[in-house]
């Protein structure tokens, strides 16, 4: 089947269109095999082309080390999937062959740049019936990272949200533009930070208050504000020194933050000694700003088909829509590796020569979301 690959880390010159890589085959009684018809990008497969959370999770794939090289490459890219069930692995009895479906792929696993991708059956839920599967792609990775920010740990939820103050730091990325939709679909406040020229996409999207934080000292834009009772970072940075004197105290707010070192410290100190600065790091954050009087968290992507149900109810009901903003085709993965890295480190977009269209597939970047899909 057709895929992009990769063989080692890099920059984009890794990339290879490889015509003919085995089927994936259902290894487990739980698993299916979807036919990808759209696949997207997000900032992680920029990171992980270049080898970012190697160390975990190569560890997660061969715990036991038995054959590390050849469970690392070919490595296919590309995290969301909206496409249709091929086979159903004996245990599966949610899913048929011929459903429409959508999922976000865990990073230890292989990706959806590729004709098919085996997923667990609990990490897949029926596409929403209003979008398209180009449109349905944009939305699994974000939106569980946004669900897992704030319901999971953040503990918010349709019941408890009404009327709570959300910040929003970094709304206009693909987490954020989510984040402000389900914030607004629970009933809360939001308060989303991005630069102007998102402002208009933010009001779109339902945001109350814009800040700009690129016009003057963003700190004193948000100072001057009501208190928070939960803010979801997105940003990271120099933002976490100052932002959590911006919740009320002593109220269960809390600020989760979505850039953390957890891949990072396993990759410079290996997995023990990682694992154990991750847990100093932490504890020792949670502690000084729970004396303080504010819950301070990290949160990370966890792949859910529930959650994607919950989700694609949400989407159903016209509450959350996909931001989409330009089509590539399959070939063209390359480009919109390219685009992404633009976008995320404004680096100097060129176009690259365009390998031969095989599937007919079409890649889709939100600029505002960093987000790439491809569909068949
Ligand atoms: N822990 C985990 O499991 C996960 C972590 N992440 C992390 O979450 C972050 C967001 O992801 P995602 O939304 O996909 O990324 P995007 O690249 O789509 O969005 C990032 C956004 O941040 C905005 N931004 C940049 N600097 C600032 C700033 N100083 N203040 C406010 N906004 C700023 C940009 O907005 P503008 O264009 O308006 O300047 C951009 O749109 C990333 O760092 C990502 O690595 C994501 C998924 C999972």
């Amino acid at each position: 089947m057709p895929s992009w690959v990769i063989d080692r880390y890099g920059r984009n010159e890794v990339l290879r269109f490889a015509r003919n890589m085995a089927l994936p085959a259902i290894r487990f009684p739980n698993e299916v095999v979807i036919k990808v018809h759209a696949a997207s990008l997000n900032p992680i497969d920029l990171s992980m082309r270049s080898g970012y959370g190697a160390t975990a999770l190569n560890m997660k794939r061969d715990p036991l080390k038995l054959n590390s090289e050849e469970n690392e490459f070919p490595l296919t890219l590309g995290r969301d999937v909206s496409g249709v069930v091929m086979e159903c692995g004996l245990s599966v009895s949610y899913f048929k062959p011929g459903d429409e479906v959508w999922a976000a792929i865990p990073p230890w696993k292989q990706g959806t740049l590729s004709e098919f991708v085996v997923a667990s059956g609990n990490e897949v839920s029926f596409k929403p019936k209003c979008l398209s599967h180009t449109e349905a792609a944009s939305l699994p990775y974000v939106g569980l990272t946004a669900w897992s920010a704030i319901n999971k740990v953040g503990g918010l939820n349709q019941k408890n949200c009404g009327g709570k103050r959300l910040l929003i730091l970094g709304a206009s990325g693909g987490v954020g533009t989510f984040a402000v939709q389900l914030g607004k679909a629970w009933g809360a406040h939001v308060t989303a930070v991005c630069s102007s020229d998102a402002s208009t996409l933010m009001k779109e999207l339902g945001a109350d208050d814009v800040i700009d934080y690129k016009s003057g000292n963003l700190e004193e834009q948000l100072k001057i504000l009501p208190l928070f009772d939960f803010i979801l970072d997105n940003v990271g940075g120099a933002t976490e020194k100052w932002a959590l004197d911006l919740l009320k105290k002593w109220s269960g707010a809390t600020y989760v933050t979505l850039v953390t070192p957890f891949l990072i410290n396993m990759d410079r100190l290996g997995v023990a000694d990682g694992m154990l600065q991750t847990g100093v790091t932490i504890g020792s954050k949670t502690l000084k700003h729970l004396c303080k009087g504010v819950h301070y968290r990290w949160a990370f992507f966890m792949p859910s088909g529930p959650c994607l149900d919950e989700i694609a109810e949400l989407v159903n009901s016209g509450k959350i829509q996909p931001v989409i903003d330009q089509v590539f085709s399959f070939s063209e993965v390359p480009k919109a590796f390219l685009k992404l890295e633009y976008i995320t480190f404004w680096l100097l977009y060129k176009n690259c020569s365009s390998p031969i269209d095989l599937l007919t597939i079409s890649l889709y970047i939100h600029t505002r979301g960093s987000q790439i899909c491809t569909v068949g």
